[in-house]
């Protein structure tokens, strides 16, 4: 376990800034999960971390310790890449025993946990096994098996779940879930696109927008108290629905933001909305309704089970008082 500080930590690829400026406590044993849309900087931040790519300007401390100058191999982390990055040529045992042996581990060491990381992740059996010779999800659990065995203070993972099917992603999360938990919840941090991953996996959210730090907190507080516009819009999915001009005006807003199931659709008629059913998406459990009320984008109302509106259908809509967000020009939350 180790508690990581960034301060001010800035990045430049030749003439180009990536990281601006970024300052953040990442606690001992904390899961901290870093999103943000595609190029804004996330990889680069981790790779920072793992000693992957030089600082060109900040501090970064683990346990207090200045890790700047540090190559990775010194500074106690393990990276799980999207990739696998597993040596095609060696069992899953050698994969797995790889980082030990050249820290010149006994034998007998390396065996004991080569087998309990397997046992762990459920792979013992195919320990004798080439990579080609395993799916897609195993060898994700290998490497994060190898990862395992060299007994990190940091686990770093880089977007692990982006090449396995849905159904393999959602186990493997458990997983990942799973080791956070058993390993003594060891600091993790965990960069992904995934709404769903990072809802379900973080003690905290960082939320990164062109290199900076937009926004962090726990899952709930980005999901209810989203600080700007741009979190709001970020965090959730379905996206949260954004209203300007006259619908905003009516509430002393520049825009309002009101999530999909903080909708309710009127049988009576006398909503605050009127608009015609555009669009219904069933999802088993429940179902989303996309209704034009003459706004740029249509609303998106969530319903409890199968969709009950067909397209053509007028409805009329009202929010729930207190779930709206109300939003100044310049973004920023207004208050209640
Ligand atoms: N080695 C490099 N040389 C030059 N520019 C780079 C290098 N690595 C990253 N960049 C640039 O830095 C920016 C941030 O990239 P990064 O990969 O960190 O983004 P990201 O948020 O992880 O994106 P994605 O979600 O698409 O993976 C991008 O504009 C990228 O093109």
């Amino acid at each position: 376990m180790a508690e990581l500080q960034l301060k001010d930590i800035r990045k430049s690829f030749g003439a180009v800034e990536v990281i601006k400026g970024v300052s953040l406590d990442i606690h001992s044993g904390e899961f901290m999960v870093f999103v943000g849309p595609s190029g804004c900087g996330k990889s680069t931040l981790l790779r920072l971390i793992a000693g992957l790519e030089d600082i060109t300007s900040g501090t970064l401390s683990f346990d207090g310790q200045v890790v700047n100058g540090l190559t990775p191999s010194r500074r106690g982390i393990a990276m799980v890449f999207q990739s696998y990055a597993l040596y095609p040529h060696m069992t899953v045992y050698d994969n797995m025993a790889f980082g030990m042996k050249l820290a010149n581990g006994s034998k007998e060491q390396i065996r004991k946990r080569v087998e309990a990381a397997a046992e762990m992740l459920q792979i013992t059996p195919y320990l004798d096994r080439l990579p080609k010779q395993l799916s897609g999800g195993q060898r994700q659990r290998v490497a994060i098996g190898r990862a395992i065995v060299r007994d990190p203070k940091v686990f770093l993972f880089d977007e692990p779940l982006s090449n396995l099917d849905a159904a393999l992603r959602v186990a493997t999360r458990l997983e990942i879930a799973k080791l956070h938990h058993d390993m003594g919840k060891t600091t993790m941090i965990y960069v992904t696109h995934d709404q769903v991953e990072a809802m379900t996996l973080a003690d905290r959210i960082c939320v990164l927008r062109d290199g900076i730090v937009e926004q962090v907190g726990t899952p709930l507080e980005l999901y209810e108290r989203p600080q700007s516009l741009f979190v709001a819009g970020f965090i959730g999915s379905p996206k949260m629905n954004f209203l300007n001009g006259q619908y905003a005006d009516a509430y002393r807003a520049h825009t309002l933001g009101i999530r999909s199931e903080h909708l309710v659709i009127k049988d009576n008629k006398d909503g605050v909305w009127n608009g015609q059913v555009i669009h219904s998406e069933n999802l088993g459990s429940d179902s989303y309704v996309y209704i034009d009320i003459g706004t740029r984008e249509p609303l998106i109302v969530r319903q409890e089970g199968t969709a009950r509106h067909q397209p053509g259908e007028s409805l009329s809509i009202s929010p729930i008082d207190k779930q709206i967000h109300r939003f100044d020009a310049q973004g920023r939350p207004m208050a209640a």
